[in-house]
């Protein structure tokens, strides 16, 4: 049995408060081992009957890489198409991934075929195997925090290219293309906040009581 006090539970609320999507990092590879220290954490998060959907893949091919990076730039450039005036403007000023720089470079996937939990919880919301993986990606990005490492999710990419070009079994469904490495600054408050892209809300704007 372990208690956490009321220390733990501060410095806990600190680790929310302080983690961050990182797109700037230093140039300073990762220690040994810490990838896969990562993964084993996200590993223990929970999922739907227990079916440990996700699946990684740790890249470091420089000519996947190379790829991973190339279909990012054309699809920010398709997003960026799909704004005008001032938005675009902003939007073209943002930095929104850290490919380039990040030491690793880690694909996450749900298997979608996968028969371990046998089902349970799955029959009425398949799509509760996505939201597993992104439990445990939120496990990973909060792990690696706590370890002064930082974690940025890229999403403007294609699914399809990215399976394609990191041949990964069909069954596998793209959820995330993750840059972890070290921080060059340490935040609490999001890059797009400080952007003045959004800014985050009170909680009480997305609560109702029924
Ligand atoms: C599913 C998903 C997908 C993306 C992101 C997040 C999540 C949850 N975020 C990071 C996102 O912009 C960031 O979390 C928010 O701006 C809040 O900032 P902090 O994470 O609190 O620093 C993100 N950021 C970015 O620069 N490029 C991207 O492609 C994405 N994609």
């Amino acid at each position: 049995m372990v208690e956490f006090d009321d220390t733990f539970r501060r410095q806990l609320r600190e680790l929310f408060v302080w983690r961050r999507d990182v797109r700037r990092f230093r140039n300073q590879a990762l220690p040994d081992g810490a990838m896969e220290r990562l993964i084993e954490t996200a590993c223990l998060s929970p999922s739907v009957g227990l079916s440990q959907p996700w699946r990684f893949a740790i890249v470091d091919d420089p000519a996947r890489r190379r790829a991973v990076i190339d279909d990012f730039k054309a699809c920010n450039a398709d997003a960026l198409s799909c704004y005008s005036g001032e938005r675009a403007a902003r939007y073209a000023a943002l930095k929104l991934s850290g490919l380039e720089q990040a030491p690793g470079h880690l694909a996450v996937f749900a298997d979608k075929a996968g028969d371990i939990g046998h089902g349970l919880g799955r029959a009425t919301m398949p799509e509760t195997t996505e939201y597993s993986v992104v439990a445990a990606i939120t496990a990973m990005w909060l792990a690696a925090r706590a370890e002064g490492i930082g974690l940025g999710w890229v999403s403007i990419l294609s699914p399809q290219r990215i399976h394609g070009l990191l041949d990964v079994p069909a069954s596998w469904k793209f959820i995330a293309y993750l840059c972890i490495g070290y921080p060059e600054t340490e935040c609490d408050q999001p890059e797009l906040e400080q952007a003045k892209w959004e800014h985050r809300r009170d909680a009480s704007e997305f609560t109702l009581r029924r």
